[in-house]
């Protein structure tokens, strides 16, 4: 889904007036989802079979947007990979540059690769100059056969909807939903970003439960409201019984 018409005049507003540096675009996810090919295929249009384990890729290409040209650097951050601390992601920006954008990229036919999404955004979110940033749901290696699929693409939708974020499905293999269309759109977000923020449904710093102790003698708002609504609801029993039964006085 690209950007709207609005959309697209608001990132040509900002193009023509203000000096846009390289946009930084993150593609997080577990180990051998396919990040870097991901990112060979968006950049550079190849795909190479041969796998090996990378830390940190990065790749670089400029693309035309609005008629301006922007130079947008793909960058790969891989997590959970073992012997690896886990994601430190204020440092990991730090270390590779800020963040404008992120794809969140899991397997098809891998379950747990798309279950970890969950909490990688939480964790992410959570960390500070993430507040502006779009993020993308990608769903990667569609060219395998259907029969083996562990994630249905509806349900992967619907946790980017939750999210805020865009659903990409695609296949770096083929080529398939990656092509350069696909780059303009999430560099586009990510300077539409700048003077329109994306929606963020869920704030995952309200998930967290509390622990502090309370004070038990005080009532919480949440009591207070319970109690309250519980009164209500008496009373309008009551009401209700007492006017179906009118000797009830
Ligand atoms: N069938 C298929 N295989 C893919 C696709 N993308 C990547 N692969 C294969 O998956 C393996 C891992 O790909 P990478 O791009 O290195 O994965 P990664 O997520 O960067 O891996 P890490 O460095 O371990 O984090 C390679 O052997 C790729 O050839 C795809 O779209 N379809």
């Amino acid at each position: 889904m690209s950007i709207t018409q609005e959309q697209a005049a608001l990132v040509r507003q900002y193009l023509e007036t203000k000096t846009v540096g390289t946009i930084n675009i993150y593609l997080v996810g577990k180990e051998d989802v396919g990040k870097r090919s991901l990112s060979k295929r968006l950049c550079w249009d190849c795909y190479v079979a041969k796998y090996y384990h990378t830390d940190d890729f990065l790749c670089e290409k400029y693309i035309m947007i609005q008629g301006h040209q922007v130079k947008v650097s793909l960058k790969v951050k891989t997590v959970d990979a073992e012997g690896h601390p886990p994601l430190n992601w204020q440092a990991c920006a730090r270390y590779l540059g800020e963040c404008h954008a992120c794809l969140l990229v899991y397997e098809v036919i891998r379950r747990e690769t798309f279950e970890r999404l969950d909490s990688l955004y939480d964790q992410i979110v959570a960390e500070e100059g993430t507040s502006r940033i779009p993020f993308f749901v990608v769903a990667q290696r569609t060219d395998r056969s259907r029969r083996y699929w562990n994630v249905t693409l509806l349900e992967a939708d619907q946790f980017s909807e939750d999210i805020g974020a865009v659903f990409l499905s695609l296949s770096a293999k083929t080529g398939e939903g990656a092509g350069e269309d696909v780059l303009i759109d999430i560099a586009s977000r990510a300077i539409l970003s700048r003077v329109q923020p994306p929606p963020r449904p869920r704030n995952p710093k309200l998930d967290i439960p509390d622990l502090r102790p309370r004070q038990t003698t005080r009532q919480t708002t949440r009591q207070r409201v319970v109690r309250t609504m519980s009164k209500l609801k008496r009373l309008i029993l009551r009401r209700s019984s007492r006017s179906s039964n009118p000797r009830v006085r």
